[in-house]
Order: C-alpha cells, then structure tokens, then sequence
C-alpha cells in the first residue's frame, strides 16, 4: 500500500496489529519523524480508537454489510472501522471527509471495494442515531461488552465481582484516554525548576492529582525528545504505580531488595526517595529488560542499584533476611492497565488470570525470605483482580505466620488513606474512582 495518508497508515498498522503486533509498538515503527504532529496525533488516535472500540464498531458494521464482517478482507474492513470510528466518535472530522478518506484506502483493492467501503459508511451517516443496541436489562453481560467494546468473560468476571453499575462505569472509565503522567526527578532538578523550563520546551502540564512529584503532560511534543527528558529530569510513570515506592517507605541508608525490578520506574523512584543513599539491589529475568534498567539509572542520575539478571524464585541463600524493605511488582494480567493498553482487551485469556496467581504467590512467597525480621515486603500488581491481589496475600499469611499486614495509611496520602478498611494492609486503585491506573499494593512486616 503506497498510500501515505493518515489514515492509510493507520489502516496499516490496525492490519499488523490483528496479525499480533503491539499498536504501541507498531505505532513507535510507523510515526516516522517526518509525519506531522497533527497527523501522528490522528494517526495515534485512530490505531488506539479501532483497538479500544473494534467490537462496537463491528456490530455496528454487521447491521449495515449484507457481507459477513469475517469475510471482509482485512485491510478493506480496517478501512471501514477506521471511517466509522470518526463517523461514531470523532466530532470534529466532517463525516464526507471520513468516508471519502476511507473509500481512498480501500481503492487499493479496486472499484468494488471502493464502493463496497462508500455504500455501507454513508448508509451509517444517514442511521446513526437509532443504531440499535441489546437492551441492559434483558442482556446486561451483551450490552456492555457490545458497546463499550469489552470481550463477554471481562465482563461477566466484572459484574460476578463488583454488580454491573460499577462494571459500567469502570468499562468506560478504561476506555477514557489517560493523560501521560511524569514523576520529576528530585534528584536531579526541583520541581519548580522543571515546571519552568518544560514551559520553555512548549509542554503545558497541571498538577498531580494525589502526589507531589507527579504532573500531568497536558500537550507537547514528544517526551523523549525533550532536552529535559534526555538530561533526566523526569520519568514517565503514572501516579498510581509511583504509590508503591512510598508505600515501601524505605529510608536512605537501608538495603532494599527490588526482584521484579526492570525497566526501572519503581526502582528509580525508590532511590529517590532513598535521596541515592543506601543501597537497592534490582534484579530481573530478563537481561534485555536489565539493560532497559541501567540505562534509566544512567539518564536518571541513580547511583546506588545494583542490576543483576536473576530469576528471583531460585533461592540466593545467602541473602536471606539481609533487607530492610523488599518489594515484589509482580508479573501480572495488567488488566488494571488497559487505558493505557487497549490491546490487553483483546489478547488476555481468562486462564491467564488462574495461572498468573500461582507464579504470584511463589514470587511473593521465594521474595520474603529476604526480609529481615522487622522489616518490610510490598506485594504489588498493575491489575484489580483479586485472584492476583488479596487472594494472593490471603494465602500468603496463612501459611506465613511470622508475617502480618502493616497500616499503610501512613504512607499514602490523606485522600487515599481515608477510605481505607482494617486491617488497613492494602489499597486497590481503580481507574473509575481515582481517576489512576487500576493497581493493588500491600505492605506485610516480619514479626521481630
Ligand atoms: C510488572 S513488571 C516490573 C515493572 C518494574 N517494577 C517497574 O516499575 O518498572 C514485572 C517484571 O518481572 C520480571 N519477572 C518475571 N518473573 C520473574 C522472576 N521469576 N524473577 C525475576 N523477575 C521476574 C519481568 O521480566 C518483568 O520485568
């Protein structure tokens, strides 16, 4: 396909993505330096957009094509979700424009599927406004998983666990775009330094909405391009995994053990906090994922990590009750996430959750022989389910008895803490009440 437009490319890469690439990283090879920003940002908006709504737009599709959507050749069906999703969503694209840019992608693969792609998109513009949905009440699991574009086992998972007004608005809450959040780099710069000179850099950003280290990156251009970025003066990083660090609570001086470390954005925030005194050992499975970490380290201006590529349920016995604080971020469903990572919708399965819990619990369990009695170890995932979360933690103290949950009010701030039920030992963030990524965070103390 030679066409370079907007949406051709989108089409492209929303065709890559159903072989099985990431659209993030799809998208990174695509958003070639000379696309314009406007075109990068429809391009972006377009690819994320498909992903997050393709069964809503599917159904929608099926009521107008007398062909079978499976049937529809793939870059030709891309074409007509990525004409219907401005006609459905996108407010300030004209729908004409919509359709006469989607009949251009489709024209590659001749008169027939131009006009195919033209007849059903204008017969959507002239219907949208009574397409029909499955009723709530007669089919509550349908409904949600049709128009907010979610699979059935999501949905019925969430609605078994949290009744469906609360499903609801978490479905919708996950299909909202999360603004980037940045953790600055006390480190290295002070905050009001930051502010002024990501001003100068042309970035508008607001406040954190919990902590004082996060702000908000409310337009501008690309991050990494920033000479504030390269110099180190922050890290991407949303808000609620920058919990974790200070529910950790560790002190400069005292040995941290960090087994699930790379790439590094807990970590590194940890040695900030740490003010780069003391000492973290960060470890990792993977060794490509190990570098990703030093070189965090290296941009962030972190001195005191020490890396190593270790698989972190093979016991290292002689490190055993050697840490102040331990901290274990778990491998997880990422389902807390998918805000940020529409795929997630469509390439967990519900057995991922039953198997993630086992490896879980090993982790967690292998990780607590390094606590020192006394000390600390915080089981964290980026998910809200609670296979993975207090299940996970429930087990862990039953057959754990010299270990019980901490109050972890202390360490969060008074807005979070305050809702909080004894024994107080963990938080679960979801995205629908805090307006953050879904995340899970206990904090559990060795007995002296
Ligand atoms: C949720 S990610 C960690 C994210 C990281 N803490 C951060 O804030 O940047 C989980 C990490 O666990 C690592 N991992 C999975 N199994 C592991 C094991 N048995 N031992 C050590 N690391 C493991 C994965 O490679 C992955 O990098």
């Amino acid at each position: 396909m030679k066409n370079k437009s907007p949406r051709a490319i989108a089409v492209k890469i929303l065709t890559e993505v159903e072989k099985g690439s990431y659209s993030n990283l799809a998208l990174n090879r695509h958003l070639t330096p000379e696309i314009e920003k406007e075109d990068r940002a429809l391009i972006t908006e377009l690819v994320y957009g498909v992903v997050k709504y393709r069964v809503r737009l599917d159904y929608v599709l099926s009521k107008f094509s007398k062909v079978k959507i499976s049937s529809i050749h793939p870059v030709v069906l891309n074409s007509l979700r990525v004409g219907l999703y401005q006609i459905l969503f996108l407010d300030k694209i004209p729908d004409y424009a919509a359709v006469n840019e989607s009949v251009n992608v489709a024209k590659s693969f001749g008169k027939r599927a131009a006009g195919f792609v033209n007849g059903i998109l204008r017969n959507v513009i002239r219907n949208k406004d009574v397409i029909d949905y499955p009723e709530p009440a007669k089919e509550p699991v349908r409904y949600l998983s049709i128009y907010y574009s979610f699979p059935e086992w999501m949905v019925r998972r969430w609605i078994e666990l949290f009744g469906f007004d609360f499903t609801e608005s978490l479905l919708s809450a996950f299909n909202e775009k999360p603004k980037l959040c940045v953790r600055v780099n006390e480190l290295k710069i002070k905050k009001d330094d930051l502010k002024s000179l990501l001003n100068k850099e042309g970035v508008k950003w607001s406040s954190g909405l919990f902590l004082e280290e996060a702000l908000y990156i409310e337009d501008g251009p690309p991050l990494t391009r920033l000479e504030s970025f390269k110099r180190g003066y922050f890290q991407p990083q949303d808000e609620s995994s920058m919990l974790v660090a200070r529910v950790l609570g560790a002190k400069g001086e005292e040995r941290v053990l960090d087994v699930a470390a790379a790439p590094g954005g807990k970590t590194t925030h940890i040695a900030q906090l740490m003010k780069n005194t003391g000492r973290i050992h960060a470890w990792d499975l993977h060794p490509h994922r190990i570098e990703l970490l030093k070189e965090t380290c290296r941009r962030l201006g972190v001195t005191i990590v020490h890396p190593e590529v270790r698989d972190a349920k093979i016991p290292d016995t002689k490190s055993f009750v050697q840490f102040d604080k331990v901290l274990v971020d778990a491998p997880c469903s990422g389902l807390g996430v998918i805000r940020r990572k529409p795929d997630i919708k469509w390439t967990k399965k519900p057995e991922d959750v039953v198997n993630l819990k086992r490896e879980q619990f090993e982790l967690l369990s292998a990780s607590s022989k390094y606590v020192k009695p006394g000390g600390a170890i915080v089981y964290s995932t980026c998910s809200i389910e609670p296979e993975e979360n207090e299940k996970v933690i429930e087990k862990f103290l039953q057959e754990n008895r010299d270990f019980e949950p901490d109050d972890i009010r202390p360490f969060l701030p008074k807005a979070l803490s305050g809702e909080l039920k004894e024994p107080y030992g963990y938080i679960q963030i979801y995205p629908n009440v805090h307006g953050l990524d879904g995340f899970f965070i206990a904090r559990l103390i060795r007995r002296q």
